[in-house]
């Protein structure tokens, strides 16, 4: 079934009903999401050292979930979380905590020096930094860490936005991270729709997280 753009509103509220409704975790919408990004990094980007930037929110969560699968891929991975690991709560902890159980590579970087160098040897950089959460210009260490992670010459990924754009209007924070490809859950953004996002976005491929098609139909486009 495909999805007509939706808000940040719309898409947050489809999580909250899975959750809330339908009795779904947010733990199984991250695992199907992070699961889903793993499988599309690996599509398009075969070789290579991969580093997650994360952030303190649930697209940092999504960041692990997508280490621990590329891990399973055999694949050089590492995590360079821009926070304290025991700054996270709820999920995004659950699965860091899991990730540092399992000996992931994860590294707490906090300023943008530090970050460079944990990036240095990028093939691949997936920005989970911040996803529908983020509002207004960035703050802090995340426009430091968009700097570093454009200037460095490997293949940019975005996961569900690009970090620095806004998900409504398409805004750019200056720092925005520059995609190659953009993993999006659920649909596409309204955001997306505007005019200069593309050269940001780069090619957008939509990840379904598993909330059931009764959920979806209202946002259902017509075949
Ligand atoms: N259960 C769910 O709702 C699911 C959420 N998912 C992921 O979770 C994301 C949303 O997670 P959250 O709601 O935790 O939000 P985010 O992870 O987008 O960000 C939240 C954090 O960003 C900070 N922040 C907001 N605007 C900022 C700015 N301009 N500069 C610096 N910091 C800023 C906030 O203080 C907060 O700490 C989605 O984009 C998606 O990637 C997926 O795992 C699927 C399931
Ligand atoms: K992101």
């Amino acid at each position: 079934m495909k999805i007509k753009s939706l808000s940040r509103q719309q898409v947050r509220s489809i999580d909250q009903q899975a959750i809330e409704d339908y009795g779904m975790t947010g733990l199984v919408l991250m695992e199907n999401a992070g699961r889903g990004a793993a499988e599309v990094i690996q599509q398009n980007a075969a070789t290579g050292r991969v580093v997650i930037l994360c952030g303190k929110g649930n697209n940092g969560g999504d960041g692990y979930v997508i280490a621990r699968h590329l891990d399973l891929m055999e694949r050089q991975v590492r995590v360079v979380s821009v926070v304290e690991i025991d700054s996270l709560s709820g999920d995004a902890a659950a699965n860091a905590a899991i990730a540092q159980k399992a000996e992931l590579d994860v590294q707490v970087a906090t300023t943008a020096e530090a970050i460079k160098t944990h990036l240095s040897d990028a093939d691949v950089i997936v920005d989970c930094l911040l996803g529908t959460g983020a509002t207004g210009p960035l703050r802090g260490i995340y426009a430091d860490a968009v700097k570093v992670a454009n200037q460095i010459k490997a293949t940019r990924i975005a996961i569900d936005v690009p970090t620095g754009m806004d998900v409504d209007s398409g805004e750019a924070d200056p720092h925005t991270f520059q995609a190659e490809l953009t993993i999006t859950f659920v649909a596409k953004k309204t955001g997306f729709e505007f005019e200069g996002t593309q050269s940001l976005l780069g090619d957008i491929e939509v990840v379904p997280i598993g909330v059931p098609r009764k959920l979806l139909r209202p946002w259902a486009l017509a075949d």
